[in-house]
């Protein structure tokens, strides 16, 4: 993995509090962690990097589980028994209903199994480690205003769309 230069002096990484609602800086070699950037820090180079490499992302997604979701059960069925094949076919009507106009806010609304679907599929901000991993893989690649493929996690097949 080749090393992305975050304009702070290695080994120093900036991470997200989610109780401060802020980035601080953590050393992994001295376990070190403090608020203030290090001595040394690149603060020009910092500022690029964190626009390149967000520390938390917020999106809005749409759920379709299916009979071997975690937990097949929503606010929509209290037994959901369709197969993933026909979740996946159900999320491509979906993907048509968007490229035709249509709100990502209202369809999650309209079908989403998670439930968010009260606020249009709203998770709010989440930085890494929060999500499942392949869910937090895709929402970390999109840009902003950008909806993603099909992701699936183990709690069904998802659409993804980042608002910030
Ligand atoms: O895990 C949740 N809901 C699960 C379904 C689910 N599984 C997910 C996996 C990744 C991202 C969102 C996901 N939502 C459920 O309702 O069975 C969450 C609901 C909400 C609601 C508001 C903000 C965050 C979350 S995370």
């Amino acid at each position: 993995m080749s090393e992305v230069f975050n304009g702070l002096p290695a080994p120093w990484t900036v991470r997200y509090s989610k109780s401060k609602k802020r980035e601080y800086f953590f050393n992994p070699e001295t376990k070190a962690s403090q608020w203030e950037e290090p001595e040394g820090t690149d603060h020009g180079l910092l500022k690029q990097y964190l626009a390149e490499h967000p520390l938390r992302v917020r999106c809005l997604h749409i759920l379709c589980k299916h009979s071997g979701s975690r937990r097949p059960a929503s606010h929509r069925s209290e037994h959901i028994t369709i197969s993933k094949a026909e979740a996946i076919d159900e999320l491509q009507e979906l993907q048509k209903r968007l490229e035709s106009g249509e709100s990502f806010e209202s369809l999650a609304k309209e079908r989403s199994d998670c439930s968010s679907y009260k606020r249009g599929g709203d998770l709010g901000f989440f930085g890494k480690g929060e999500m499942q991993s392949s869910f937090e893989k895709a929402a970390f690649a999109l840009k902003v205003g950008e909806t993603s493929g099909i992701v699936e996690t183990e709690s069904g097949v998802h659409l993804i769309k980042r608002v910030q």
